[in-house]
């Protein structure tokens, strides 16, 4: 039996989509605890927008949702974590083992003095009475245990079971599931349902959307709902065919298709036609630990990026065949191998971060709604990534280094990459902020398609606005470039090699970068000019500062190109911040 037992009402609830679009006609019903209720009706008629109306994902746009008594929407902190919830997409990571996925969901949900003695003894039991705890009869060496299994290894079935795990490791007392049985096959469906139907019976209610009438022999109550949200049926599964006139369920969803018919089985709710009764036996529960989730979210992002290896190598092979590529193509360290040092460092950043989000965001949602904090979930991702970008920057530096070192020319035998370290913390520094620009780009456009759209339409004003290309000679090119890590990286990557060859005690004209000659260059017949980095870059054109046409002296130092590499950070932290809470459903 449970400690605390749910039920739900709503009451006169309907819901408008943008550009007055009925989600839902106004209804009021009751989900009585311990029930399992199945939400049914034709595709499109709003089962998942009542779902998500009664569970606080997506509100009713008027009337109210009461839970024992309490307003959903007043209350949701002190109810939420009563609340489990299965949308359509999984809400697990695929990447990591059924065990390490419920350990970790463990350690995010669960208080923080719960022992791994007890979250083992959880796991157990929620694998239990899904029955997923009998050994995988498909492996003929036999019996894999499920826990040691990938979830990308499982059956779309296992996979639904396990988020469904996921949701009970926290004992809630109403469950929501969406089409939970649509990936099952039908010997697999009897066993998930009557799983389903234990837990009832042990106390958690449950409200599951479904399409399948075979499903109707396992719940206690239909609640069916005719075209454009009408809500047509409350009642027993075995009085619905009579209720409808008709002699099967199939009858029932083609007649419910219909608005003509819909509207003679469709009553408004009276006022009060079901009234909120005041019940509450919820206690507050202790705001959860925001260092504790952010090290249980980096440890599990990292164990996710680990684990998925080819992905890894993919990401390590970036810095080696870039940089094997610039090291081909220039003959000598000039101002182009500065420029692309610079840009692939906010390319590294921003590949590595643009799917991060949008590939997880059911499971961020669902996270979301039961405890994840913003600011901690983005942190957790910049932690990762940023190692990932360390690495990926040390290695290219390392090549570029390396290669221009050993093959420097007899004129500039001095001129090659360097400060080593400090062109490496810069360019970290450079690649952390392209991570932030990335993980903006992830939170803000809904599908991994769109961001990848736009991940070229973001890098062309870095590699544009760098000066190298063309010079910066308006005020509102030169105010655009402001705005670009192109411009800040490549600009601090060349003073950080003029500054270096400045103060060490070794000729001038020795460690000056060559220039591109128009006459034509050649390695060993050096007829190239050659000058500091920064006069190279079309930025700080005297003739023009002096005209008043750009602003030039702004950040006209190597730390001022290092804050405008910080302010652009926290910019597009800012954005990331505003993205995701945005994305918030109540
Ligand atoms: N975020 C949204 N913005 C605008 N319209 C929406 C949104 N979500 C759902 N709708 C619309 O509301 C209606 C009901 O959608 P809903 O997903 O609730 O139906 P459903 O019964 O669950 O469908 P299915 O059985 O196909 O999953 C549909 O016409 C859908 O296009």
């Amino acid at each position: 039996m449970k400690e605390k037992e749910l039920s739900i009402q709503a009451i006169g609830i309907t819901k408008k989509y943008p550009k007055n679009k009925i989600g839902l006609q106004p209804m009021s019903l009751e989900i009585k605890p311990k029930s399992f209720v199945a939400l049914m009706g034709p595709s499109g008629c709003g089962k998942s927008t009542l779902l998500k109306c009664l569970n606080g994902d997506n509100p009713a746009t008027s009337g109210e949702v009461f839970i024992n008594g309490l307003s959903l929407i007043e209350n949701y902190d002190l109810v939420k974590k009563d609340i489990g919830y299965v949308p359509q997409d999984d809400i697990i990571h695929r990447e990591l083992s059924v065990y390490k996925t419920l350990y970790y969901a463990a350690k995010l949900r669960l208080p923080d003095d719960t022992t791994k003695k007890e979250i083992d003894q959880r796991i157990n039991k929620v694998l239990k009475s899904l029955k997923l705890d009998q050994h995988d009869q498909g492996n003929p060496k036999g019996q894999k245990d499920i826990k040691d299994k990938k979830v990308k290894e499982l059956s779309g079935g296992q996979r639904k079971r396990i988020s469904i795990a996921v949701e009970l490791l926290t004992e809630p007392s109403i469950l929501f599931l969406d089409e939970p049985t649509s990936p099952l096959d039908p010997e697999t469906i009897d066993s998930f349902l009557k799983s389903l139907r234990e837990l009832a019976e042990g106390g958690t209610s449950i409200v599951m959307v479904t399409h399948k009438p075979e499903d109707l022999n396992y719940v206690d109550e239909i609640v069916f709902l005719g075209v454009k949200g009408h809500l047509v049926y409350k009642g027993a599964p075995q009085k619905i065919t009579e209720h409808f006139r008709v002699d099967t369920i199939i009858e029932v969803y083609s007649k419910m298709s219909h608005l003509d018919e819909v509207k003679n089985y469709y009553t408004a709710p009276k006022d009060g036609s079901v009234s909120a009764r005041v019940n509450p036996k919820l206690k507050k529960t202790k705001p959860d630990s925001s260092i504790r989730q952010l090290y249980w979210l980096a440890n599990r992002y990292l164990n996710i990026k680990l684990n998925d290896f080819n992905n890894l190598l993919l990401l390590l092979l970036q810095p080696i065949i870039i940089g094997g590529l610039v090291s081909l193509v220039f003959t000598e360290f000039r101002i182009g191998v500065i420029f692309l040092t610079a840009i692939s460092a906010i390319w590294f950043g921003v590949s590595n971060s643009a799917k991060e989000i949008v590939g997880e965001m059911a499971i961020y949602k669902r996270e979301r709604m039961f405890n994840l904090n913003i600011n901690t979930y983005i942190i957790s991702k910049l932690l990762v990534l940023s190692l990932i970008a360390l690495v990926q920057v040390v290695v290219f530096v390392a090549i570029i280094h390396i290669n221009f070192k050993l093959n420097a020319i007899p004129e500039f035998p001095e001129t090659y990459l360097r400060p080593f370290w400090e062109s490496i913390g810069f360019l970290f520094m450079v690649s952390c902020s392209a991570t932030l620009i990335g993980l903006f780009l992830s939170s803000y456009f809904s599908t991994t398609e769109k961001v990848m759209t736009v991940v070229p339409i973001t890098l062309m004003p870095q590699i544009m606005l760098a000066g190298v290309m063309t010079k910066l000679d308006t005020r509102l090119i030169e105010i655009l470039s402001f705005f670009t890590l192109g411009r800040w990286g490549t600009e601090g990557f060349a003073r950080l090699q003029d500054d270096y060859f400045k103060n060490m005690d070794i000729a001038t004209e020795s460690v000056l970068i060559p220039e591109f000659n128009p006459d034509g260059y050649h390695k060993n017949d050096c007829k190239c000019e050659a000058a500091s980095a920064l006069d190279q870059l079309g930025l700080y054109d005297e003739n023009l500062i002096d005209k008043g046409v750009l602003i030039g002296n702004a950040f006209n130092n190597f730390t001022a190109n290092a804050i405008a590499v910080v302010i652009l950070s926290l910019i597009m932290y800012l954005l990331i911040f505003i993205s995701l809470n945005k994305k918030d459903s109540i």
